[in-house]
C-alpha cells in the first residue's frame, strides 16, 4: 500500500518536543514530500541552538517513519527561518506575506495550471505551444514558468536576461511570440531553488503572481513542476485557478503518476479541465508512416474512466524538440502539430476558459 502524507503526519504529530508540546501542535513540519519509498521534510527551528535541542526529535521522527510499511528512506533537514527583510526587495523566495485565501490577479481573467504526474512528459513543451496557439487565436496570454526545479520556458520561448523592476517592488515580465512571459528561472542563480523550503516556495509563487505586472490577460498559463508538491499547493491556495490540464504520455507508468496529480488537484478543489496525450503518434518525416512508440490512446481511455474530458493528442515530432531548443515553439508554424495545438486552444476558448 502506498504511504500517504496523512500516515506520515499522523506518525510525526505526537512526538514530544524538548520544551514541551508536540511536533504536530507546534506546526514545524515544512515541505513534506512522500514519493515512492522516500519521505522527506524540513523541520523549521528558531536557530542553531534550537536545532541542537531538536536532535532527539529528529531521531525519533526517523525511527518512527522507518517503521511504517513501505518507507525505505527518510530525509530530514533542519532550518531556521530567514529574518524578515527591512525594505521591500526583489529577492525571490522569501516567506509569504499573510493572505486570506486565493487572491485574484488584477487584469487576469483565467488562470490555467499545466501539470503532469512525472517529469519529461512534455509539460513545458505543451505549455509554451499552447500559449503561442492561444496568442495566434487572438487571446491575450501570459505564461508563468513555475517549474522551480527545472525552469525551461526561457529556452523554449527564446527569452533571457533578468526582468526589470522600475520601483524595486513590481517585476516587468518579458514578451515573446505574442505571449507575456515570466520565469522563476530568470530571477534565480543556477541551483538556488533546489534548496528552497515550503514557505520560501510559497513566497516566490506569491511574488510571481502578485508582483509581476501581467497587464490585461485573457488567460495566464502556469507551467508547474512535475508531480505533487509545495508549488502546486501554494498556487491553488494563493490564486483562483480556473482549472488544471494534465499532460501525460501514453505509457502506463506515466498514467499512474498522472492519476496522483489529478487526485491532488481534486483535494485542492481545483477542477481538472482535462487530459492531454503528448508524444502520441509518430509520423516518419521521410515516408509518412504512422507509428506509436509509446502506445496510443491510453490517455483517452484513462480520461473516460475518470470521467474527465480528453483534450487531444499531440504528435511526437522532431520539429517539436528542435523548436523548443531554439526558442521558437512549433505552434508558431504550420503542420499537423501546430494544427493540433490550434484545436486545443480553440477548445479552451470555446469552453470559455481562455
Ligand atoms: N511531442 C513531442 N515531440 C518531440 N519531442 C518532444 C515532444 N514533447 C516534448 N518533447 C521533448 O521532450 C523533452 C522533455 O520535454 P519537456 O521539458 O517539455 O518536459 P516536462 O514534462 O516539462 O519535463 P520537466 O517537468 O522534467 O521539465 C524536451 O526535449 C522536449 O523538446
Amino acid at each position: 500500500m502506498p504511504i500517504t502524507r496523512e500516515a506520515v503526519l499522523g506518525e510525526l504529530a505526537p512526538i514530544v518536543l524538548p520544551g514541551g508540546g508536540t511536533l504536530g501542535a507546534a506546526d514545524l513540519i515544512r515541505a513534506l514530500v512522500v514519493e515512492d519509498g522516500l519521505v522527506r521534510f524540513v523541520l523549521e527551528v528558531a536557530d542553531a541552538e534550537a536545532a541542537r535541542a531538536m536532535a532527539p526529535v529528529e531521531a525519533e521522527a526517523r525511527a518512527r517513519l522507518m517503521r511504517l510499511p513501505g518507507v525505505e528512506k527518510v530525509q530530514v533537514v533542519m532550518t531556521a527561518p530567514t529574518k524578515p527583510q527591512a525594505a521591500p526587495t526583489l529577492k525571490v523566495g522569501g516567506h509569504p506575506t499573510p493572505q486570506a485565501g486565493p487572491q485574484p490577479i488584477p487584469g487576469v481573467r483565467h488562470i490555467i495550471a499545466v501539470g503532469s504526474g512525472k517529469g519529461g512528459v512534455g509539460k513545458s513543451t505543451v505549455t509554451s505551444n499552447l500559449a503561442v496557439a492561444l496568442a495566434r487565436a487572438g487571446r491575450r496570454v501570459g505564461l508563468l514558468d513555475a517549474d522551480i526545479y527545472g525552469p525551461s520556458q526561457p529556452r523554449m520561448m527564446g527569452i533571457s536576461g533578468r526582468p526589470a523592476s522600475p520601483d524595486g517592488q513590481r517585476i516587468e515580465p518579458l514578451h515573446a511570440h505574442g505571449v507575456t512571459v515570466m520565469s522563476i528561472g530568470l530571477m534565480l542563480k543556477e541551483g538556488e531553488a533546489v534548496v528552497w523550503r515550503g514557505p520560501m516556495l510559497m513566497g516566490a509563487m506569491q511574488q510571481m503572481l502578485q508582483q509581476v505586472m501581467w497587464g490585461e490577460l485573457d488567460v495566464l498559463l502556469i507551467d508547474l513542476p512535475p508531480g505533487t508538491g509545495d508549488v502546486q499547493l501554494s498556487l491553488c491556495q494563493k490564486a483562483p485557478v480556473s482549472g488544471a490540464i494534465i499532460v501525460s504520455t501514453p505509457q502506463d507508468v506515466a498514467l499512474l503518476d498522472a492519476r496522483r496529480a489529478i487526485d491532488m488537484f481534486g483535494k485542492l478543489k481545483t477542477p481538472v479541465l482535462g487530459l492531454v496525450e503528448n508524444m502520441s503518434t509518430y509520423i516518419c518525416p521521410n515516408c509518412g508512416h504512422e507509428a506509436h512508440p509509446f502506445g496510443h490512446g491510453g490517455v483517452a481511455v484513462e480520461a473516460e474512466t475518470l470521467g474527465l474530458p480528453f483534450l487531444g493528442e499531440l504528435p511526437l515530432e522532431l520539429e517539436v524538440r528542435l523548436g523548443g531548443d531554439s526558442g521558437r515553439p512549433v505552434a508558431l508554424g504550420e503542420g499537423p502539430t501546430s494544427e493540433a495545438y490550434a484545436r486545443l486552444a480553440d477548445r479552451l476558448v470555446k469552453g470559455g476558459i481562455a
